[in-house]
Order: C-alpha cells, then sequence, then structure tokens
C-alpha cells in the first residue's frame, strides 16, 4: 500500500492554499465542503475565487508566497504554475512538519487527492496511487450511478437511531445483526422519506423480539469461485462458522464474515454443535466438503428453514 486512507476534520482548521486559477478553484471548493477555514495566497485571483473573497468564504492575501507564509496552518496545498516554486513550498512545509500536496506532483506530496463521491454522510474516495487518475475518475463515474440516490437518507437516519437500538439490544452483535436485515428491506431500499424508513424500523424491532439463530450448510470444492452468490451472502451473514477440514477449507473460511467466530469440529459433531449454537440464537454457517452432507446435516437444516448450498 503506497498510501494509507484516512478521512480528515478540517472543520473550522486553518488551511492555506497557494496560487488562485483553475486548480485551486477545484480544490477550495471541495476544502470549503469539508467547512475548512481557508487562506489563499496569490497574487492574480480566478473570478471564481474573487466571488467567494468578497463574501468572505475564504480569506485571500494578495501577495506571493514567502517562506514566513507558512506559519499556523494545518494543510497546505500548493496549486501554482510554477512547479519549482511548488517543490521549494513542499520542503518548506516539511520542515515546519506541516501536510502539503503540490498539484500535479505526487512526489512532492505528504497526501494525495482522491476521485470522491460526496453523499454525506456517505463518502467515497478512490484512488490509485497517482498511477492513473482518469482511470479513477472512470471508476468513480461507474461507481455513481451504481451507488443507491437514498444513501445519505439511509445513512443520516441509522446515524440517528444508533443510541435507539442500544436499548433494544444489548450487544453489537444483536445490534449487527438488525441493521444487516434492515438494510436489504425492500422498503428501505427504495426509501424515499424518514416516515417510510420509521415505520421499517419499528416493525423489524417488534419482529426481531422473537429472533432465533438461523442455520445454512455450503459445501466446498476446490475452488472459492464456484460459490454461488447465495452461499456468499449466506458466508457474511454468520456469527458462527463450523467448518470441517481446515486445509481444504482456508480459503472459503477466509471469505466468511471476518469478526464471525470460527472452529473446527468433526462431521460427527456438527448436528450437536450446530443445535447448541441455534438454541442461543447464533447464526451459523457450516461448511463441509462436497457432497459430505449427511442426511441427518441436511434434514436438521430443513426443519429450521436453513439451506444446503451444494457446490457446483
Ligand atoms: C497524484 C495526484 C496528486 C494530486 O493532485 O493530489 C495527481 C497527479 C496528476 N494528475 C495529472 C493529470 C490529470 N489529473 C486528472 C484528474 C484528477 N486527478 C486527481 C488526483 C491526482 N492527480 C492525485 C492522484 C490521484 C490518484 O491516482 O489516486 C483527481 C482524482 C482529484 C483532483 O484532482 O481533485 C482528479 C479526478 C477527479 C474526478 O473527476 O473524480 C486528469 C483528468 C481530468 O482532469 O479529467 C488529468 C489529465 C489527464 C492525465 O494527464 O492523466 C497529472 C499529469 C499532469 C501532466 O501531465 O502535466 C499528474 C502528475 C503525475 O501523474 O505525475
Ligand atoms: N487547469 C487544470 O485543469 C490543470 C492544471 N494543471 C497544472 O496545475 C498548475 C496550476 O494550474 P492552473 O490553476 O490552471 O494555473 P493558473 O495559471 O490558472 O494559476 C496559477 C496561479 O498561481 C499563482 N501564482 C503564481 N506564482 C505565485 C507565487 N509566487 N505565489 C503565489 N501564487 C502564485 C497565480 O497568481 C495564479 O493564480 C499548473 O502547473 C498546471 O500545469 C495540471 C492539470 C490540469
Amino acid at each position: 500500500m503506497d498510501y494509507f486512507p484516512v478521512f480528515t476534520q478540517l472543520h473550522n482548521k486553518p488551511v492555506l492554499v497557494i496560487g488562485g486559477g483553475e486548480v485551486a478553484c477545484r480544490k477550495v471548493d471541495l476544502l470549503l465542503r469539508a467547512g475548512a477555514a481557508i487562506t489563499l495566497i496569490s497574487p492574480r485571483l480566478h473570478p471564481a475565487l474573487q466571488k467567494l473573497a468578497s463574501q468572505q468564504k475564504l480569506r485571500w492575501l494578495a501577495e506571493s508566497y514567502q517562506p514566513g507564509s507558512l506559519g499556523g496552518y494545518y494543510q497546505v496545498w500548493t496549486t501554482t504554475d510554477d512547479r519549482e516554486l511548488n517543490k521549494r513550498i513542499f520542503r518548506d512545509a516539511q520542515q515546519k512538519k506541516i501536510w502539503v500536496n503540490a498539484v500535479d506532483d505526487p512526489a512532492h506530496c505528504d497526501f494525495i487527492t482522491p476521485s470522491m463521491i460526496d453523499r454525506s454522510p456517505i463518502q467515497v474516495a478512490i484512488s490509485s496511487g497517482g498511477a492513473s487518475p482518469v482511470l479513477v475518475r472512470y471508476l468513480r463515474e461507474k461507481l455513481e450511478t451504481q451507488l443507491a440516490q437514498n444513501l445519505s437518507l439511509l445513512a443520516d437516519f441509522a446515524g440517528k437511531q444508533r443510541n435507539r437500538l442500544k436499548l433494544h439490544y444489548d450487544t453489537v452483535d444483536k445490534r449487527r445483526h438488525f441493521w444487516e436485515q434492515f438494510f436489504r428491506l425492500p422498503q428501505v431500499e427504495n426509501a424515499q422519506s424518514v416516515e417510510v424508513l420509521e415505520a421499517a424500523f419499528v416493525q423489524l424491532l417488534a419482529q426481531n423480539n422473537q429472533a432465533t439463530g438461523t442455520v445454512c450448510v455450503v459445501e466446498t470444492g476446490t475452488d472459492v469461485e464456484m460459490l454461488t452468490l447465495k452461499a456468499l451472502r449466506l458466508m457474511q451473514q454468520a456469527e458462527m462458522v463450523l467448518y470441517t477440514d481446515e486445509a481444504s477449507q482456508a480459503g472459503f473460511i477466509d471469505l466468511c464474515r471476518r469478526d464471525a467466530d470460527r472452529e473446527a469440529c468433526s462431521e460427527e459433531n456438527l448436528l450437536q454443535k450446530a443445535d447448541a449454537l441455534l438454541s442461543q440464537a447464533v447464526r451459523v454457517c457450516i461448511l463441509v466438503r462436497k457432497g459430505r452432507t449427511s442426511a441427518s446435516l441436511s434434514a436438521f437444516c430443513q426443519q429450521h428453514k436453513g439451506e444446503v448450498l451444494p457446490s457446483l
């Protein structure tokens, strides 16, 4: 990993932009959305930036860069048309331990700008580590068409209900389970209003008061790519993964939810183990080798409305 992705809090933080051309316009637009307190140093100013300065959305210092200009800033963006100057600013900022982005010069950046999809509070940032900004833009355009239009609404709603949910469920596992069910509800996927979300939320809470565990059996062959989408989804939902043969199933175990518990279990003990877990309302996924689902395991699954997903 060449760059480590983070989301930084810039609200009211003093940020310096050097240069006042077209590139500065783009950066200033993003920084304003993040609530930064922007100072811009440049002898000349693009009309759009002049407007922002006159509206006091940024502070403009109509001068050229001086080494003393950097004092007190949290972060610096240098966007001038003088590459040598941008490099010098990078070095000055490094000395002062201030993070700097020299536009279009990754060798002189402490951080680089990703391509962004802003559906606040959901943010998607994509980077190629400088390898291909145009490919990154292309990916962003593709993703934009695929992401639900109501993402902001969903995230806002969920954010506000987290404390309320804690009153109903006392463990992280139970709350996670609730949210996983909630976001899959068709009326939630299509929701356009808070009222629809609230109704779905209340209804699901009522249903879950009689919660039980679930069980599924996924048969593992030799190739994880042959898993069906359904098998993968169930593997991602399980809280406990029982597997019978670590050596041949390692790749499959890896694909289960990262924080699920994993336990080796002999084929003979599977039923007893799964039964105990179900009585504690746990979601169990059992990995058995191709063709090794016993008739009793299959019947157990059916009895608990679970599925056996044979290997392809
Ligand atoms: C390293 C980085 C440093 C930084 O600026 O932070 C950097 C570097 C360079 N960009 C160059 C050129 C172009 N950059 C774009 C577009 C974007 N560039 C952005 C980011 C970054 N660009 C950072 C790494 C991002 C990553 O890979 O993760 C995006 C994502 C965000 C943004 O800029 O806000 C934004 C897309 C936003 C969107 O639409 O979603 C286009 C296309 C266009 O404008 O449509 C072109 C022209 C086509 C071309 O030349 O490829 C050049 C060559 C300059 C030259 O040849 O003179 C360099 C220098 C070099 O590669 O050495
Ligand atoms: N416009 C674009 O979309 C792209 C621009 N670039 C590169 O990014 C750089 C900036 O591009 P633009 O914003 O279009 O240039 P621009 O020419 O519109 O703006 C440059 C700005 O730098 C300021 N400046 C120059 N010397 C300065 C100094 N000593 N102190 C403070 N400010 C100073 C100028 O006053 C001007 O406002 C250029 O190197 C360009 O090659 C790269 C890719 C795309």
